[in-house]
């Protein structure tokens, strides 16, 4: 396979398994395989899935770098297509064994219309499943999020829960929503026939927050303390705990889970998994100043500097103003209603759920997945200059 120095390969975990003996016989669609963590997988089950004989990439947009990936031993087709339309999912789902679904919009800022982010995120789903039971494929592994959980409206803290932890999961934001309906879709899913007879095998992973190389909300936070002078200003207190999790290992989980559905359907079919890994926990500000910092950003202030109310006012005021320009101009700031509830509430998952079904250990530790994001940010500094 064609090395990129951007994500490297995962250190010695079955290395060079892809050259082993093992028979090539199984074709994955990774949907949504051209985003952030899309490509992690893509690049995740070229390197440790040695089954693999064919890797369909679906997306709306390709990425250039899919070329590179050609040359490699396994097929890698790209297919670009929308999985709102129902027969372009068919046809690319049609023969293969395997199913990761990731595509969606993330949009917490209000860059779409709440009716996108349905179709795409709750239809869209909804056009992959059928095309699986359509054509005969059996297992469905769907990137869900921490966020069909919580934080919910009422900002309840969620503190080290795990699956099976009790909380009010009430949400109004058209993205939690979205993701919440989904992943509902995919377990209800779980056991209807496909062609053939045989049942489909279904499972959602909720990632908490995912960081790492390629992660745009970290570039802009970047790209904001350049501007503002290498400082950013605390805004929210060191006590609220965020979960966040490394993209290398969502993007293992995604490839252990996809492995383990068929030996293990009765006990891994219709469940959800949190996915989590050794990071640690922290506010989300001082979170990402573990990347930042080293790359020269610094974090003005031990407590937030403007009073809670008026963050909340700017945040309204935000809103506000993306209304009023919405006609001339998209203003979607990272500062909003939602952003800052999500920001202000601690949202934290302590599980061994993933390990005790399909033997789940993080591939990357924190360190590792530190030194990676370092030099990720690194090379946007470079390549910004
Ligand atoms: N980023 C996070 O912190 C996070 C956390 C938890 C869960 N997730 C979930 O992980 C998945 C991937 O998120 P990401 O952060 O990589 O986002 P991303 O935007 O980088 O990737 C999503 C990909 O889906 C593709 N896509 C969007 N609409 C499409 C359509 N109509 N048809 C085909 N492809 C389409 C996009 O082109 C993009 O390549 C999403 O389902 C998201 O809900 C993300
Ligand atoms: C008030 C600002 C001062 O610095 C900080 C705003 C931070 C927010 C932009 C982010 C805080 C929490 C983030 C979300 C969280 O990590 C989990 C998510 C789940 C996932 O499915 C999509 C991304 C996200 C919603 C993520 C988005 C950015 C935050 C709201």
């Amino acid at each position: 396979m064609a090395s990129d120095s951007r994500f490297g390969r995962p250190g010695t975990v079955a290395a060079g398994m892809a050259d082993s003996a093992q028979a090539q016989k199984l074709v994955y669609l990774v949907t949504g395989g051209c985003g952030f963590l899309g490509e992690h997988v893509v690049r995740m089950l070229l390197q440790q899935e040695p089954q693999l004989r064919e890797l369909r990439i679906f997306d709306l947009h390709l990425g250039p770098w899919l070329e590179e990936l050609k040359t490699g031993p396994v097929q890698v087709t790209a297919i670009q297509g929308d999985v709102t339309q129902a027969h372009e999912v068919a046809a690319a789902v049609a023969g293969a064994h395997v199913v990761i679904h990731t595509a969606g919009l993330v949009d917490v800022f209000g860059k779409t219309s709440p009716e996108t982010i349905h179709e795409v995120n709750v239809q869209g789903t909804r056009n992959v499943i059928e095309a699986c039971v359509q054509t005969g494929t059996r297992f469905l592994v769907y990137t869900s999020s921490m966020e069909v959980v919580g934080p919910n409206v009422k900002g309840q803290p969620f503190y080290r829960g795990n699956e099976n932890t009790p909380y009010e999961a009430v949400h109004r934001h058209p993205y939690p929503c979205s993701k919440a309906l989904a992943e509902q879709l995919v377990l209800e899913a779980n056991g209807r026939k496909v062609l053939g007879g045989l049942p489909l095998v279904t499972c959602a992973l909720r990632p908490t927050g995912i960081y790492g190389e390629g992660h745009q909300i970290m570039r802009d936070f970047y790209h904001q303390g350049l501007r503002l002078g290498g400082r950013l200003f605390r805004a929210i207190p060191a006590s609220v705990e965020h979960g966040r999790v490394y993209v290398g290992n969502v993007a293992w989980m995604h490839v252990l889970v996809a492995r383990e559905l068929e030996h293990r359907a009765a006990l891994m079919g219709g469940q959800v998994y949190f996915c989590y890994d050794n990071s640690p926990y922290k506010s989300y500000e001082d979170f990402n100043m573990e990347f930042l910092g080293p790359c020269g950003l610094r974090l003005v202030g031990t407590h937030p500097l403007l009073p809670y109310w008026l963050l909340v006012f700017l945040a309204a005021l935000n809103v506000l103003l993306q209304w009023l320009l919405r006609p001339l101009l998209l203003y979607a700031p990272l500062l909003n209603p939602y952003t800052l509830a999500m920001a202000n509430t601690t949202f934290t998952v302590s599980t061994d759920k993933a390990r005790r079904h399909f033997g789940y250990e993080p591939l990357f530790s924190w360190e590792e997945s530190r030194t990676r994001t370092i030099r990720w940010v690194q090379a946007v500094e470079g390549s910004a200059q």
